[in-house]
């Protein structure tokens, strides 16, 4: 779509800017997002020189590799409301109005500490104390926690609480605007497909959406999910929130970029 014939955006468009760019230190790549007209995600902040993020003139969405831990076990838990508490001063320096969360965390091999396949009554109910903890910080601090979903079949293999289905469920139960769904639709049409349906169920708790096309976690475009279907859907249930890429580009980053943009321009 030529500039000319381009419509205003009905979503806030974000990139994630780990994946992109990658030749360029993270500060030119937040520069060239931000020329692009996107807003931008990172990943873990210890990786990164905080002052520099603030100066780079990006507006972030979301942050998402640090705050760790489990939700259904005392040291997880804490573990996980630690990491917060870290992560709240840097959110707040860089100017980022949310902090990912996932459902678990690794242990010092990497591996799930819990299996989801062991996932008991009494773990449903701690995850769902944990994140009121969490939920009780944000509220606090005047952050917005969001916890994602996963795929176990491709990169998160046994994962508790992994699914969409899992994260609409804890968050619904929860329900408060300090903790919101991470909706990521490429995981999801791993785990469930269905993603319309997925999106309508999930609307009164999402924080943000990510995407990628699967298979291969490329830009829309590149794969099976019908993404303008899906952005057509969204704005008719009024969601006009943040959709964020989290992909690798298949060719060309600047191409890539392009495509996300023309998927989600109604
Ligand atoms: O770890 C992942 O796969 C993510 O989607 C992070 O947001």
């Amino acid at each position: 779509m030529t500039e000319e014939h381009a419509r205003p955006e009905a979503f806030t468009l974000a990139v994630c800017a780990e994946m992109v760019f990658r030749s360029l230190p993270v500060t030119d790549r937040l520069k060239r997002i931000t020329e692009l007209g996107f807003v931008a995600e990172i990943w873990d902040w210890t990786k990164h020189d905080i002052p520099a993020l603030a100066r780079s003139g990006a507006t972030f969405s979301s942050m998402t590799g640090y705050v760790t831990g489990t939700l259904a076990d005392d040291d997880g838990a804490n573990e996980l409301i630690r990491t917060a508490r870290l992560s709240i001063p840097v959110a707040k320096e860089i100017g980022c109005p949310r902090l990912n969360l996932h459902g678990t965390g690794l242990d010092g091999q990497g591996l799930p500490v819990v299996r989801s396949d062991g996932v008991t009554g009494a773990m449903w109910l701690k995850a769902r104390d944990t994140l009121n903890r969490i939920a009780d910080l944000g509220e606090e601090e005047g952050v917005t926690f969001v916890l994602e979903n996963l795929n176990e079949a491709v990169d998160h293999p046994k994962t508790p609480f992994a699914k969409a289905a899992d994260t609409i469920a804890l968050v619904s139960a929860i329900d408060r605007p300090s903790l919101k769904l991470n909706l990521d639709l490429y995981h999801a049409q791993i785990g469930e497909g269905n993603l319309i349906e997925l999106c309508r169920q999930a609307l009164p708790f999402i924080g943000e959406i990510q995407v990628a096309d699967v298979p291969g976690r490329k830009e829309p475009g590149t794969g099976e999910i019908n993404y303008p279907a899906i952005a057509r859907a969204l704005n008719v249930m009024g969601y006009s929130g943040v959709i964020g890429l989290e992909a690798w580009p298949s060719e060309d980053d600047e191409l890539a970029l392009s495509r996300f943009r023309q998927a989600f321009t109604l």
